[in-house]
């Protein structure tokens, strides 16, 4: 709860997070490299001791589910291994509060690297409306994921531990508008997405190879993930 040692870092890195999605895509440090649709896919060059980081930023707008549709599908624990490919394993190691859980990630080998692990807190939360930052959207939710310590993980050499801060920003508008007391139907819901990731991989990988699955398994999770969600919900009540 709020009384969890994590919950001021939780708190700063989601605010922060949050402002960092919202800025415009500046043409000059960002780097268009896919585009299919309404997804446009950027990245940054940047090199931490010789280890390629290269943030991504991802916009892309789907209709029929909603941001918190989107929002609680990414975090929640229950449905990671319908739609995360890359994944062997998947433990919730503490229960943080109701919106926080800590994850520890053991990632599929990508041959010729080490297998990789992530060991991270992941927070959801609605953005309130009288937020600045939820502009003229009918809801708008947030989901942080970024690396931690924990006991019950040490970083023992057995995997090389990656480094994360993603955020996954989704912001749903009423499309055309309908009248008050109307009922909203799902192809009404056209919802705005930003996926922000910095992944530091923590050991030795070939630029060429981080940067070819990179440039690949981007693209195809964004676009997998958001017909997963559309798809799953589909016949289901909106959920707002
Ligand atoms: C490629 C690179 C960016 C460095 C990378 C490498 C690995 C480790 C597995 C791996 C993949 C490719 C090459 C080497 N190891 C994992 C991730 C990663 C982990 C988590 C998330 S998430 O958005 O939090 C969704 C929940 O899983 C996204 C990306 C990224």
């Amino acid at each position: 709860a709020m009384t969890h040692p994590l919950w001021p870092e939780i708190d700063r890195v989601t605010r922060e997070q949050l402002s960092y999605a919202q800025q415009d895509v500046d043409g000059g440090i960002w780097q268009l490299f896919a585009e299919e649709g309404e997804m446009k896919m950027y990245r940054r060059e940047l090199e931490e001791d010789g280890l390629v980081v290269d943030p991504l930023k991802a916009v892309h707008q789907i209709r029929g589910a909603s941001a918190h549709e989107m929002a609680h599908h990414f975090w929640s624990p229950d449905v990671r291994f319908e739609w995360e490919t890359t994944l062997e394993q998947v433990t919730v190691l503490d229960r943080i509060s109701e919106d926080t859980l800590l994850f520890l990630q053991l990632h599929k080998r990508v041959w010729p690297t080490a297998q990789r692990d992530a060991l991270f807190w992941s927070h959801i939360r609605e953005i309130p409306k009288s937020d600045p930052a939820n502009c003229d959207a009918h809801d708008t939710w947030i989901v942080c994921n970024k690396s931690s310590e924990h006991p019950d993980a040490p970083n023992d050499g057995k995997c090389v531990r990656v480094d994360l801060t993603i955020c996954f920003v989704c912001q749903t508008f009423i499309d055309p508008p309908v009248a008050e007391g109307e009922s909203v139907s799902r192809d009404n819901l056209l919802t705005k997405i930003t996926y922000c990731s910095v992944v530091n991989p923590g050991g030795w990988a070939p630029a060429s190879v981080l940067r070819t699955v990179y440039k690949r398994e981007y693209p195809k999770f964004l676009k997998r993930f958001t017909q997963y969600v559309i798809d799953k919900t589909a016949d289901q009540p909106i959920a707002f």
